[in-house]
């Protein structure tokens, strides 16, 4: 295993069962990430794309294969040190009832850790201070997401998962939060493993770009070959049509 892969993917496969149904959702996934890369996983609706973000924290576990966390296997970690290192972010952050400051302070309770200025995870994500006492419930739809962005970076994870956490927000929201995210990439080297449906989105943000289509990585290069010299038949369609399904 090299050092220099922060996530690695060795042959990851996963079902699941419905109503006596099984459906293959992920089919032997081979795939490493290097250290300080921003990896934008793109691909139809339904094609594995969460799933893959979930097995690098526990949130599911492969039938099939190993996820390996800096060249430890996900399942040797011990569960709160693999949720510090790893941390998630998702489209609609869920809220507990109460303040601002009641939900930035949960993830420390989680873990038992005191935050002496909690301020400093707001001002991360560019929301003023005087926010700290306000009832999440009178947030707005951008300031709750940089909110749920702030309470993941309060464990200062060196490896962030962003779920689509973009696709609610209005033009000029996503693009504030982007900045964010690539200016503390930028800073702590952040490893950054970010599922999207904006095509632009992921030429803009990304090192890498893996295409996920029924289950398999069908194309992972670096972001601008990717767009540019697509390999695979089936990038060339999905970057031609966008998110309709491909064969
Ligand atoms: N816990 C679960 N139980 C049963 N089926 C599941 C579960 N989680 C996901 N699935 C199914 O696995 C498939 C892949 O889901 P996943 O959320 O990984 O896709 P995705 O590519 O992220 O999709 P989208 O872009 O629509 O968010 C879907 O068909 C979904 O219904």
């Amino acid at each position: 295993m090299l050092e220099s892969n922060t996530v690695e993917l060795r042959g990851v496969s996963k079902s699941f069962s419905t109503n006596g149904k099984v459906e293959r959702v992920l089919n032997h996934i081979n795939g490493t990430i290097e250290n300080g890369s921003i990896v934008t996983i793109l691909g139809p609706s339904g094609s594995g794309k969460s799933t893959i973000l979930s097995m690098c924290n526990l949130l599911l576990t492969p039938d099939e294969g190993d996820v390996f966390i800096y060249g430890k296997e996900v399942r040797n970690w011990n569960i709160p040190e693999l949720r510090q290192t790893v941390g998630i972010a998702f489209q609609a952050a869920p809220m507990i009832p109460g303040t601002v400051l009641d939900n930035l302070l949960l993830p420390a309770s989680i873990h038992q850790m005191n935050i002496d200025h909690p301020e400093q995870f707001l001002e991360k994500v560019s929301l003023p201070e005087s926010l700290l006492h306000k009832n999440v419930q009178d947030l707005s739809g951008g300031q709750r997401q940089r909110l749920g962005l702030a309470r993941t970076l309060v464990n200062r994870p060196s490896i962030l998962l962003l779920d689509e956490i973009t696709s609610a927000l209005d033009p000029s929201s996503v693009r504030e939060i982007e900045h964010l995210i690539l200016n503390l990439h930028k800073e702590e080297n952040t490893t950054i493993l970010w599922v999207t449906h904006d095509l632009d989105q992921a030429r803009r943000v990304g090192t890498h770009s893996w295409l996920i289509v029924n289950g398999e990585l069908v194309e992972h290069s670096p972001t601008e070959s990717f767009f540019t010299t697509p390999k695979d038949d089936r990038t060339k369609q999905f970057l031609a049509k966008g998110m309709t399904d491909l064969p």
